[in-house]
């Protein structure tokens, strides 16, 4: 079988540069591309239109403008598959990558670790086990100096995970900010904290805290290129993918029944 034709956006970022060691260490893969921001100066970038053209996959780890004006380039152009990282979405670029969806198969996760992606199946069992009069569930994230959303797309994730188990709309009880008087916790809110500093790469828990004692769940990324060879796993999973959108939780096999 001919390798895989993978293209990078974003290719001079953090992620971008891990993405390329990734792809061309993998003998079922080939580098076709990498692209960053029209303009962009740098060894080997080509414009975005010709790293489409001759790609069977597209990469994507930029920001949530870039991705959903992405989605829509590709959905345009059909016949590739998109595998999009970043994260910080707003409803409107959700909504454009939903669309692009509808013409081509994109996968889209806050976090492309598998044991990430484990935890949100344990947090979700948890949420439904405990109940919340007698446990608040907070969860915690601490990210490097440089990220720029916060509460983390991961974190979310985890947020969701939680909410499902309870049943209940994750908008409905997600308290992402306290400052002041802020009143006693209402019960059943899920609590989200964020630190930022230093060159952290990811570290995220979920604690259930209950009268006399406290369950924590957690994960700590100590590596990006674990994430790449996650997105590496979805972009070899979503080629020749029906159009649709579809999580980590979909390549790994977890939403299977
Ligand atoms: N899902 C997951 O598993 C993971 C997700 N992430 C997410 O991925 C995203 C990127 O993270 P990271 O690599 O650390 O961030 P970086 O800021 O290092 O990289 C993003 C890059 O995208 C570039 N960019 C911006 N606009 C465009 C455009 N229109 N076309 C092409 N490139 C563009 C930026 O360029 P410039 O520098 O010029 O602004 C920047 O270099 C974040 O949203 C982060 O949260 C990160 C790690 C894992
Ligand atoms: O910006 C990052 O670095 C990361 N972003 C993702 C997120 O927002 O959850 C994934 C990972 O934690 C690293």
């Amino acid at each position: 079988m001919p390798p895989l034709r993978i293209a990078i956006a974003g290719a001079l970022g953090r992620m971008g540069l891990q993405m390329a060691v990734a792809v061309e260490a993998d003998p079922r893969l080939a580098l076709a591309a990498r692209f960053h921001r029209p303009g962009a100066a740098g060894e080997g970038l080509v414009s975005r239109d010709e790293a489409l053209a001759s790609a069977d996959v597209v990469i994507d780890f930029t920001t949530p403008a870039a991705s959903a004006e992405l989605a829509e380039a590709c959905a345009v152009r059909g016949g590739l598959a998109l595998v999009i990282g970043s994260t910080g979405f707003d409803d409107r670029e959700l909504a454009a990558i939903a669309a692009a969806a509808k013409t081509i198969a994109i996968v889209r996760s806050g976090s492309y670790s598998l044991g990430l992606n484990m935890l949100t199946g344990l947090v979700e069992q948890a949420s439904r086990a405990l109940d919340p009069g007698d446990c608040d569930i907070e969860i915690l994230e601490a990210h490097h100096r440089h990220k720029v959303d916060a509460p983390s797309g991961t974190a979310l994730m985890l947020g969701e995970a939680a909410a499902k188990g309870r049943g209940v709309e994750l908008e409905a009880v997600a308290r992402r900010v306290r400052d002041g008087i802020t009143g006693a916790r209402s019960q059943g809110e899920i609590g989200f904290a964020v630190v930022r500093g230093g060159s952290i790469v990811g570290e995220h828990s979920v604690s259930f805290l209950a009268d006399g004692e406290v369950l924590t769940l957690a994960h700590s990324a100590q590596d990006r290129s674990m994430f790449a060879r996650g997105a590496i796993a979805a972009a070899l999973w979503v080629a020749g993918r029906p159009p649709g959108e579809y999580d980590m939780r979909d390549v790994l096999g977890f939403n299977a029944s």
